[in-house]
């Protein structure tokens, strides 16, 4: 979706967290192809490159330097959609913005959920030695997610100006935290979010062949539910996170309110 010129409301932001499901299954899809490669996530195990932390890190780190300098040239009222938003929701979505002031720390997080919960589920246990592949895909996903997750900031700003905005401010107000998490919650959109993912992961994990073949769980190329699950347990509830941090923030800009 081109965020340049498409109005931002909910509806288009949903759609856009819908397209994300796409790129982060196959992401994940690319990610299984290489065994885990424990090496990469191992801390010092490339030191002889000048670099404390594991690769993982230093590729990630020299990925997102790239697209910090790219963005410094690009000025923010290139940016229409966030002109009237508040500093927090200032795009862009990648990794290094995201530990931002007000934003919560959902990088180290995901990085710490992405290692131990899902590289080991859909990667065989063994090393390749495709660590460059390997950590490229692994790049892939994390700013996905990424992207994913901080899309929470546009979810929060679409509610705030809709229909229930009175009672958003009464809460934001009380700094209520349960409440906002109440109000922002829409249990049938995530309910229709999971079913449609484990059919997302049915028919992208297929490897499809010329011919009409059964499909079994067998085949997949990533397991049924990694997706599904992720989902439920960490990528939602992180999203909404960031939609409570961002709301308990937005009346420090009551100019723009
Ligand atoms: C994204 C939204 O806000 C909340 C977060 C959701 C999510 O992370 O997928 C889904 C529904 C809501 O509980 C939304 O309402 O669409």
């Amino acid at each position: 979706m081109d965020f340049l010129t498409t109005k931002l409301t909910l509806d288009t932001i949903r759609q856009e967290l819908v397209r994300l499901e796409d790129s982060i299954i196959f992401a994940l899809i690319e990610r299984a192809q290489f065994a885990r490669n424990a090496n990469i996530y191992s801390a010092n195990y490339f030191e002889s490159m000048g670099f404390t932390g594991t690769f993982l890190q230093y590729f990630l780190h020299e990925i997102e330097s790239v697209h910090a300098r790219v963005r410094r040239y690009t000025s923010p009222d290139e940016y229409p959609f966030t002109k009237n938003l508040p500093d927090p929701v200032l795009p862009p979505l990648q990794f290094p913005q995201l530990l931002a002031p007000n934003a919560i720390n959902v990088n180290d997080q995901l990085m710490s959920i992405y290692l131990t919960n899902i590289v080991p589920l859909i990667c065989t246990d063994a090393d390749d030695s495709n660590y460059g592949s390997a950590a490229t895909k692994d790049v892939d996903a994390l700013q996905c997610l990424s992207r994913r997750i901080h899309f929470g900031k546009f979810v929060a700003e679409a509610k705030f100006n809709g229909p229930e905005h009175d009672r958003y401010v009464a809460l934001i107000k009380a700094q209520d935290r349960d409440g906002l998490m109440e109000l922002l919650t829409n249990v049938d959109v995530e309910k229709r979010l999971l079913a449609r993912l484990r059919r997302k992961a049915l028919v992208y994990g297929q490897e499809i062949e010329e011919q009409d073949k059964e499909v079994s769980e067998a085949h997949l190329r990533i397991p049924l539910d990694v997706v599904s699950n992720m989902y439920e347990r960490y990528v939602i509830p992180l999203t909404k996170e960031v939609e409570v941090e961002y709301l308990l923030a937005r009346l420090q800009h009551v100019d723009k309110a």
